[in-house]
């Protein structure tokens, strides 16, 4: 399949200490190919019940291709998580870490009771998702399904132990000296 055939020859930079592997889906560069963007749709669509969703929630910035095109298959509105703040009525902030950064996180637009999915790109050390959760919890959202696209490290494991909820991934590699592997 197209998205594990561009990981394996994708490069790597240095984040810090953090490898960091650079790829469409992640980053949004070098060029986001539409075969590759329908594949993971159709691959996220056949993982959730989307009759159950009410919103899908995803973080900026690079969860927002996938939700949009989720979005024009099925029908469902998206809400965007912005490291920006509006200060609208409700604005829910949280603190956001990953393995190369540290900041905010804004949610707006969700309503209690709201029946939601979250998507996102990439689940590595499960900062962001700890954060997204928190604020739906926080609005009182109920997380229906959780889908990241690639996931590395501990991130999931720790996020499922800690949350109690599950996540569904569709592929999962591991970086080693400078490469991409495929687990
Ligand atoms: O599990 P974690 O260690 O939290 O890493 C995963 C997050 O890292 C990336 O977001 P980033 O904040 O780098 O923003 P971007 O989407 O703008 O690249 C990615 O889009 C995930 O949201
Ligand atoms: O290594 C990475 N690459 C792209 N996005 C990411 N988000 C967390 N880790 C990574």
């Amino acid at each position: 399949m197209l998205l594990e055939e561009t990981l394996k020859s994708c490069p790597i930079v240095k984040r810090g200490k953090y490898e960091y592997f650079i790829h469409p889906i992640s980053d949004g560069v070098p060029i986001v190919n539409p075969e590759l963007l329908r594949e993971v749709a159709i691959r996220i669509i056949k993982e959730v019940d989307f009759e159950n969703i009410d919103k899908m929630v995803t973080a900026e910035a690079m969860g927002i291709p996938l939700v949009t095109t989720l979005s024009l298959y099925t029908d469902v509105p998206y809400v965007i998580m912005r490291k920006r703040e509006y200060k609208l009525e409700g604005e829910i902030p949280v603190h956001q870490e990953t393995g190369y950064s540290k900041g905010q996180l804004y949610l707006n637009g969700i309503e209690e009771g709201d029946r939601v999915l979250i998507v996102d790109d990439v689940i590595s050390t499960g900062g962001t998702m700890i954060a997204i959760i928190n604020a739906l919890k926080r609005a009182g959202a109920e997380v229906k399904d959780i889908v990241c696209v690639i996931e590395r490290g501990e991130g999931k494991k720790i996020v499922e132990k800690k949350t109690g909820h599950k996540i569904k991934t569709l592929v999962k590699l591991d970086v080693k000296d400078g490469k991409v592997m495929i687990l």
